[in-house]
């Protein structure tokens, strides 16, 4: 956090994961309890980077635009999705993902387990049925293989998406333009799906922060989500140069 507090808020090109991230877990994703200060914290910061801000998330943008106030660059769905602020949303052209869905909607999954189907990728969820964690791989593998999908691991979560499709790559996308360009991006993410993220922050000498326990490619680390708002914050607080 030390080195960290030293960025100057004119500089950063910030890019920030949503669940883990701003947002406490929860047993279901509708069960989500995003803080009240999201509103007027987003916003605020959006303002002080000059418009260089992004939630990039594996939800959908709809279910974003439901949680975060408005006006935000956001990537939805790993970054297979998008928008920019007042403009309409626009998606990557992706490998159907057909086989796949055919192959799960096959399945009779133990109870607890459920299939959220996001059109440009699904995940198999087992958060209320962790002894199922082997199976729900097993057969989250085999439906990726069928769709010649790339399967990984999310927190309580096997997601398969479409080649090509990642954070770092949405990363990128922003980066490529203003007010992004030229800035330092800064990704903080929670999750394996992240590290992309990181990944690509780090290739342009910017930063990556995980949040939490876990091994990752970060340089950098938060404890919580408490010391990711307090962080946020302090971005806030520094005087413009
Ligand atoms: O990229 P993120 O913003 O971190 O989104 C990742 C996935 O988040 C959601 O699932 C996760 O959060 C749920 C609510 O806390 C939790 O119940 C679930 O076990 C987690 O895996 C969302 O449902 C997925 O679509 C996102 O990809």
């Amino acid at each position: 956090m030390t080195d960290l507090i030293r960025l100057r808020a004119e500089e950063v090109a910030l890019f920030l994961d949503f669940d883990g991230t701003l947002v406490a877990l929860a047993d279901h994703p509708d069960a989500i309890q995003p803080p009240a200060q999201l509103h007027s914290l987003l916003p605020a910061l959006q303002k002080r980077l000059n418009k260089a801000l992004a939630v990039v998330s594996g939800r959908p943008l709809q279910q974003l635009e439901r949680h975060l106030p408005p006006g935000l660059a956001l990537a939805g769905i790993h970054g297979g999705e998008w928008r920019w602020p007042g403009q309409a949303p626009q998606r990557m052209p992706t490998a159907s993902l057909d086989p796949a869905r055919r192959s799960l909607a096959d399945w009779q999954a133990p109870p607890g387990v459920w299939i959220e189907d996001k059109d440009l990728a699904l995940a198999v969820h087992y958060r209320a049925r962790p002894g199922s964690a082997a199976l729900c791989e097993q057969r989250a593998a085999a439906a990726a293989a069928l769709a010649d999908a790339r399967l990984l691991a999310g927190k309580q979560v096997f997601e398969i998406k479409p080649r090509g499709i990642d954070k770092g790559t949405a990363l990128r996308r922003f980066m490529a333009a203003a007010p992004f360009a030229g800035r330092l991006p800064v990704f903080v993410g929670d999750d394996v799906t992240d590290e992309d993220g990181f990944a690509a922050a780090q290739a342009l000498g910017g930063i990556g922060i995980k949040v939490g326990v876990g091994d990752s490619r970060a340089r950098h680390r938060f404890h919580d989500t408490q010391e990711v708002f307090q962080w946020l914050n302090s971005l806030l607080l520094h005087p413009p140069t």
